[in-house]
């Protein structure tokens, strides 16, 4: 789904996306004092590890506190315990930087998250479900937001930046420096997604996939690198909270659960529905 409209102002995107591609000039030494070092850590540049997985990223957990109420008391930290010194950190060599990059990515965030909900609010209303009842069933007051952009790298001969897969969460917003290189899958095939200026993709992740019993599916999607531009792609993942549980929804449960639909209905790249409830 390509949204227009979207209500965040062309420069701000703009400006978002020069921040990341600021950091992604960083060098190599400056980036590594941003790998994870805590649970918490709010900002964090790492690279794909799993095979043919070419990006390097930074990722923004935006998710108000690191909370989970029904867990005993060490399992929430707050973004301000003193244990996690390494929260906040900024590099010596460049101060501002990183805390801009973080500052200006959640603002991003936040401003995102009320066209998110509203899109919920709507595949609520036309599963016949109350507008907000994906909001309360996956308790989005403390959800968990996360940014990731990367750079294309060298592409060797691989022309996949990112192989085919399909995200975890419930809705993925995305926005992209240059225009070209994410692909959905639709009837087997490889469709070229063509992003005007400005706009935004919506698809739907696998957490929304099991809660509508496969009523609205997961979209299987890659990313075909380019070696002549940096390309950053800026896909914020809107997630249930870490205290919440992605199950069918009662009211749209049919013969069995849709884990169990899923787990004899194997298809290429849909692991992440595949390996069963967590
Ligand atoms: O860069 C993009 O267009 C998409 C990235 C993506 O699919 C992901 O990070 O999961
Ligand atoms: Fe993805």
């Amino acid at each position: 789904m390509e949204l227009v409209n979207h209500g965040v102002p062309e420069s701000f995107i703009k400006e978002v996306l020069e921040r990341c591609s600021e950091f992604f000039d960083l060098t190599e030494k400056e980036k590594i004092e941003y790998e994870p070092k805590c649970l918490t850590d709010k900002i964090r540049w790492s690279k794909g590890s799993k095979p043919g997985d070419q990006r390097e990223f930074l990722k923004l957990i935006s998710h108000p506190e690191f909370h989970r109420p029904a867990k005993p008391a060490a399992f929430s930290i707050k973004h301000s315990d003193p244990t996690c010194a390494s929260i906040n950190v900024t590099n010596k060599n460049n101060p501002i930087l990183p805390q801009f990059t973080s500052d200006i990515l959640q603002e991003y965030c936040n401003r995102r998250r009320e066209v998110a909900l509203e899109i919920l609010r709507g595949i609520s209303r036309s599963l016949g479900l109350e507008d907000c009842y994906i909001e309360n069933a996956m308790r989005l007051k403390s959800g968990f937001d996360a940014v990731n952009s990367y750079p294309p790298c060298l592409l060797s001969n691989n022309p996949i930046g990112l192989p085919s897969h399909s995200d975890p969460s419930l809705l993925i917003l995305l926005i992209q420096s240059v225009d070209g290189g994410l692909q959905l899958q639709r009837d087997g095939k490889w469709v070229s997604a063509n992003i005007a200026p400005n706009s935004v993709v919506a698809h739907i992740g696998d957490h929304l996939e099991i809660l509508t019993n496969g009523k609205y599916k997961s979209a299987v999607h890659r990313v075909i690198g380019n070696n002549s531009v940096r390309r950053i792609g800026l896909p914020i993942a809107f997630g249930l909270s870490l205290d919440a549980l992605a199950s069918s929804a009662p009211e749209l449960t049919y013969e069995g659960t849709y884990w169990e639909a899923t787990q004899c209905n194997m298809t290429e790249g849909r692991t992440k529905l595949n390996t069963g409830p967590p």
